[in-house]
């Protein structure tokens, strides 16, 4: 669990980036900052790893200070993956995947083995692993990575707009990627996008920012869009319009439900009636 309370970043210049933050983000769950930019997305994720050190307030995970943490050694133990994948260019994908364990002091026979099986676990191609970042697709660097986030096992992995920078279809395959590992390998992630659909389809928890990482809600994706807190979230979400301005419509086959686009999105059925493939 990771907990911030009271927490303000003042930049040098005076910006107040963050200001009075408090939050708790639960153990094996993905917690997902959604705002505009420079709502303090980034100061947020970034003072987990005392990346960036807060001006007030403290930031605890599993009821200890991280400031009473050796800065080094936390920013290892926590798994840092960002938008453009952040690989080393002179160094070959598993080079890149194998660096904080070998920092860590593994041998670099065993990382490279770990850094092969990090690849498997990711989805790519073993063969990939003497490649250097220039010769990968932005899909494949994004998901290399994700391994090298990984690498050191952290329980926590923080994840800065990680598929910013990819096209719509990647995207969405690396969004689902995301939500299989999370499932199977439950670790307690951080997720910073602009993006709703992003925030919705992988947090746990959903925390939307106005500036100043003021929490204009906070809650399940479902919470949100059945109670949105203010007409700021209600927007912000789109309740109203698009994809999800869903109405009725009454067809000779039945009820279907239709989106402000006129598109069908489904049909009306009732939960507790049979499957119609389970009568017999
Ligand atoms: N090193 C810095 N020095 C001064 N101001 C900074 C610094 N880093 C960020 N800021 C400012 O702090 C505020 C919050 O920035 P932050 O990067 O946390 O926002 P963000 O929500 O992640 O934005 P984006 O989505 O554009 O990355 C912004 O006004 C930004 O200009």
């Amino acid at each position: 669990m990771i907990e911030f309370r009271s927490v303000s970043k003042r930049y040098p210049d005076g910006t107040a980036a963050v200001d009075d933050f408090n939050l708790v983000l639960p153990a094996h769950k993905t917690t997902v900052f959604v705002g505009s930019s420079g709502c303090g997305k980034t100061t947020l994720l970034r003072m987990i790893n005392r990346m960036v050190e807060p001006t007030a307030g403290t930031i605890e995970i599993d009821g200890e200070a991280i400031s009473q943490r050796d800065a080094v050694a936390l920013r290892r133990s926590i798994g840092y993956i960002m938008q453009n994948g952040g690989l080393l260019p002179h160094q070959t994908v598993a080079e890149n995947i194998a660096t904080v364990p070998i920092l860590n002091g593994t041998a670099r026979r065993d990382a490279r083995g770990r850094a092969l099986e990090l690849l498997d676990v990711v989805g790519l191609d073993r063969r990939v692993a003497d490649r250097y970042p220039h010769q990968l697709s932005g899909g494949q660097q994004q998901r290399v990575g994700v391994a090298r986030g990984l690498a050191a096992d952290p329980n926590i992995l923080l994840m800065d707009e990680p598929f910013g920078a990819v096209d719509p279809i990647v995207r969405a395959e690396l969004q689902r990627e995301v939500s299989r590992l999370q499932r199977e390998l439950a670790k307690t992630v951080v997720f910073v996008t602009h993006d709703i659909d992003e925030a919705f389809l992988l947090g746990d928890q959903v925390v939307i920012l106005e500036r100043g990482a003021k929490i204009a809600q906070v809650g399940t994706p479902s919470e949100i869009l059945e109670t949105p807190a203010s007409e700021f979230v209600a927007r912000f979400v789109g309740v109203d319009r698009g994809r999800r301005a869903l109405h009725l419509k009454q067809t000779a086959g039945g009820t279907v439900v239709v989106d402000a686009e006129g598109r069908t999105q489904g049909a009306l059925v009732d939960p507790d009636a049979p499957a119609e493939w389970d009568e017999r």
